[in-house]
This record gives C-alpha cells, structure tokens and sequence, in this order.
C-alpha cells in the first residue's frame, strides 16, 4: 500500500531522515518507535506532504505521490494527526471535525458533514462536547479532537502521532480499544507511539528509527530482544519487562555494565 525508498529529509544541511526503505501493506497495523529526535515525526510529515522530501520516492497504491501536496494526498485516503494538536481553536468541536468531511474525499455538502462529523464525534466519545470551543478541550479530549478530524476524511491509510501522550491509564485504555477498532473497520494504521506496552501490544509489526535510519523491522518480540534497539531505545531493564508482559519464550540478552534506562 505504500512504500518509502531511500527517503532521506534533510533540514540545514543536517539529516533528519536517511535512506529509509519501509514498505506497509494494506490492512497492517504498525508501530515506530524510535528516542527523541530519531525522526519519526519527519517520517510522518513525508507521507502525508507537509514536509516536501530531499530525495528518495514515496509510493502509495503504486502512484508515485512524492511531490503530490498534503490535500492530494488525504483525497488518495491518507490522514495523519498531529503530535501537537492542531485544532482551528475558535471553532467548536463539530465545525472542527466537517471541515474534514467538507473538504475531504467525499466533498460532502454541510448537512451531511455535519450528520458525518457527528457520527465520528460518537466514535471517539466526544458527542457530548460537540459545541464546545476546540480551545476549552482538555488534553485527552483534545487527541479525541485530533483523531475525529483524521477520520473525517475517510482515510485509507491513518498515521498517529503520539495520539496517547498525557493521558491517563484509563484513556489510554480507551485509545487502544478506539485504534483497534478503527484497524479491525478496514484501516490501515501507521502508529508512533513512546509508550511501549500500548504499542507493543497493538502492533502487528514494528520499526524502529535511530537517528534518521532504520535500525530493526520485524515482529514485536524480535525488536524487543533485538540488542542495537535495547542499546538504542529500550535498556536491558525495560526491554525485559516488556517482553515478559508479551510472554515471549526467547530471552533478553544480557550485557555487563549497560546503564539501565526506562
Ligand atoms: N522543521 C524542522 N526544522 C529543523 N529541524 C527539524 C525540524 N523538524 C525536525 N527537525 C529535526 O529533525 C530531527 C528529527 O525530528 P523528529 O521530530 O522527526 O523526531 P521524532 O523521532 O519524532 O522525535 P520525538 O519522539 O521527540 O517526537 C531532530 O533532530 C529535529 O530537531
């Protein structure tokens, strides 16, 4: 469904992003992972065009969509959230998420964006703050907001940037049940996450970023015994306690003297 090769994204001269191949099928819900800085974001921005690429080629349904601009691209059913939200704050919650519905793929007229937005307001359980000024959200509600207007366009393909920092176990939970479900209605996801038990357990397959450059693909149980992604990433610790809770047979290896982190 879309493939990246030698994707690289350079900003003043210093690279963010490195001569990345990653390809996702169509149906997959996958996870990056990565430290602070590894890229991630910038991947994000690559594929839904609001960062124009420095060179490589990104293809999506086997069009080439590399220097197609963003509103191209959610028409062809790719929609992404933002790790900071971005709301239009003076207008209410609803007006937010027709905007997606208006002017995304199907064009829809106001009255039918507005029974549309309302729908994907239920879906993400913000139907009762459906008047509220986007500005008066509180932080959960807020990545409720940011989810909604991604699925206002009726995407084919959703990335999600961190839509799970700041909440609370309890909205965490809910996030993980509302992604499953969008995944399990025909979606393909593409999910950046920092907190590894949600990721863990909703990916089907992970990557992992370091400093712009793929470092490991695969199942999450091999990324999570996979050492240069422990030295990287994870530590010793935290990578043992993940893969405990996945109840993986295969062991963690050990290393001497590697400061414990997570
Ligand atoms: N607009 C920009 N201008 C200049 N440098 C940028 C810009 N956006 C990102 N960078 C740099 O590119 C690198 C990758 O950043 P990016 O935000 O993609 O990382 P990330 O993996 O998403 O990190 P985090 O987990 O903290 O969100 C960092 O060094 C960052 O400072």
């Amino acid at each position: 469904m879309l493939e990246l090769r030698g994707v690289s994204k350079f900003f003043d001269g210093l690279p963010a992003v490195k001569q990345l191949d990653f390809a996702v099928r169509h149906g997959e819900i996958v996870g990056i992972i990565g430290p602070n800085g590894a890229g991630k974001t910038t991947m994000i921005g690559l594929i839904s065009g609001s960062l124009p690429l420095s060179s490589g080629q990104i293809r999506y349904r086997g069009l080439d969509i590399s220097r197609l601009p963003p509103h191209r691209r959610a028409y062809l059913g790719i929609a992404r959230t933002f790790q900071v939200t971005q709301p239009f704050k003076g207008l209410s919650v609803r007006e937010n998420v027709m905007i997606g519905a208006l002017f995304g793929r199907r064009g829809l007229k106001q009255a039918a964006a507005r029974e549309a937005a309302d729908a994907v307001l239920e879906r993400v359980g913000l139907a009762a703050k459906a008047h509220f000024r986007a500005d008066q959200l509180t932080v959960a509600d807020r990545k409720r907001l940011e989810l909604a207007r991604a699925l206002a366009l009726e995407p084919e393909l959703l990335l999600l940037d961190e839509v799970m920092a700041g909440l609370t176990p309890t909205e965490m939970e809910q996030a993980i049940a509302l992604i499953r479900a969008i995944h399990a209605s025909g979606v393909t996801v593409l999910v950046i996450e920092h907190v590894m038990q949600a990721i863990m357990g909703l990916s089907q397959r992970i990557m992992v970023l370091h400093q712009g450059t793929k470092i490991a693909e695969g199942p999450p149980e091999q990324v999570l015994a996979d050492q240069r992604v422990i030295e990287a990433y994870l530590g010793e610790r935290y990578a043992r306690e993940q893969q405990s809770r996945l109840g993986a047979a295969r062991p963690v290896p050990q290393k001497e003297g590697k400061e414990e982190q997570g």
